[in-house]
């Protein structure tokens, strides 16, 4: 069955919208961040490490985003370009605007936190006159990401790219991707991540970002099917609902649930899961296979990123992800 039916003729698989940043990951493991030296540095931000994951995939790619006018923005823009990922939307910001940092804490596989310093971010300050139209009509999809719903003038441009997109018939998925600094309240938040969320197609998100986006609504019991039905009535035909280690469940729009468990993984830190997860699945999506099989490899790439140092460095080629599926299968990998 095929939820999502993909503008084949259009020459770019993947487009995303949102925030380039740098994740500076914990050297040390299994101690607080007050007791940590040293870090390693790698390109981050959700919608970043998602069409890093595409392009790993072999996946036509492209961004839309905002980078510092300094040495951290030109390391993002080679990084994507080594990866083959069209950085001609790349805009760079000439206000003396800095790029967002993410310090990792890995207190324990379990227990992990990001300090982020996000004040006067350049990702933020991409204008809606600076997204390509073109690009977006020449894409199958574009996603877009919460974050950049969270200030102007890059709220405006992701409801900008919204317009196109719905214009030019590309695909939308939206990555929830909740990060509470960015947002000065929860009524804010709510009401624009449901304005953007109305416009997708794929909606994919953590119960509890879905919590986040229902302080008007009522579910008091928090319920996934009551969730995923109201998405229905506007664009959605998929929405997923994750549930970290104990797996996630897509509803759609004829009514179904699909399951899917999660893979054994020696968890070194739990960050960037969601940003495997999404590219593994969406990736499937396009290939047209089941939401089941879509799930289950977004599942095995989450695991390999998860058992690694990284997000963006670790996200995994298509035959890693299959012989991640086929170890786990044979019982080789066991610890969870
Ligand atoms: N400890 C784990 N062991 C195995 N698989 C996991 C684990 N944690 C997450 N996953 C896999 O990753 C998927 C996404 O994880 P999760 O629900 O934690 O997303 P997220 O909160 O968006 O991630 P992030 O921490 O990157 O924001 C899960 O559905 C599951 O398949
Ligand atoms: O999304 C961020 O800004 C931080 C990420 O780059 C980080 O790698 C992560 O949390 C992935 O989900």
């Amino acid at each position: 069955m095929t939820y999502v039916q993909f503008p084949q003729q259009k020459p770019i698989d993947f487009v995303a919208i949102g925030r380039l940043c740098i994740d500076l990951n914990a050297n040390e493991f299994n101690r607080p961040m007050e007791e940590t030296s040293t870090f390693t540095k790698y390109v981050g931000g959700s919608p970043a490490n998602i069409t890093i994951g595409m392009a790993r995939l072999g996946k036509k790619t492209a961004f839309i985003g905002k980078i510092a006018d300094d040495q951290m923005g030109r390391f993002i823009a080679d990084y994507l370009r080594r990866d083959g990922i069209d950085t001609s939307n790349v805009v760079t910001d000439r206000t003396g605007a800095v790029t967002g940092l993410a310090f990792t804490e890995i207190k324990s596989p379990t227990d992990c936190s990001i300090l982020m310093y996000r004040d006067n971010v350049a990702d933020l300050k991409l204008k809606p006159g600076e997204v390509d139209e073109e690009l977006i009509a020449n894409a199958k999809m574009l996603l877009i990401s919460g974050t950049a719903l969270a200030q102007s003038p890059s709220r405006e441009a992701v409801f900008q790219a919204l317009h196109y997109a719905k214009r030019h018939g590309t695909v939308v998925a939206f990555d929830l991707d909740y990060r509470a600094y960015t947002w000065n309240s929860d009524e804010e938040t709510a009401v624009y991540y449901n304005l953007a969320a109305e416009k997708c197609d794929i909606i994919l998100g953590t119960r509890e970002e879905f919590d986040m986006m229902e302080v008007f609504d009522r579910n008091p019991d928090r319920s996934d099917s009551v969730t995923a039905n109201k998405w229905f009535d506007y664009s959605a035909k998929i929405v997923i609902i994750k549930h970290g280690k104990e797996g996630s469940i897509a509803y759609t729009r004829d009514g179904k649930r699909h399951r899917a468990n999660s893979y054994p993984a020696k968890v070194i830190k739990t960050f960037g899961a969601g940003d495997s997860y999404a590219s593994g699945f969406l990736y499937g999506v396009m290939q047209g296979w089941s939401l089941e099989d879509s799930m289950s490899f977004g599942s095995a790439s989450a695991c390999i990123v998860i058992s690694s140092h990284s997000c963006s460095d670790a996200m995994p080629s298509a035959d890693m992800v299959h012989d991640y599926i086929a170890r786990c299968e044979r019982g080789e990998i066991t610890v969870s």
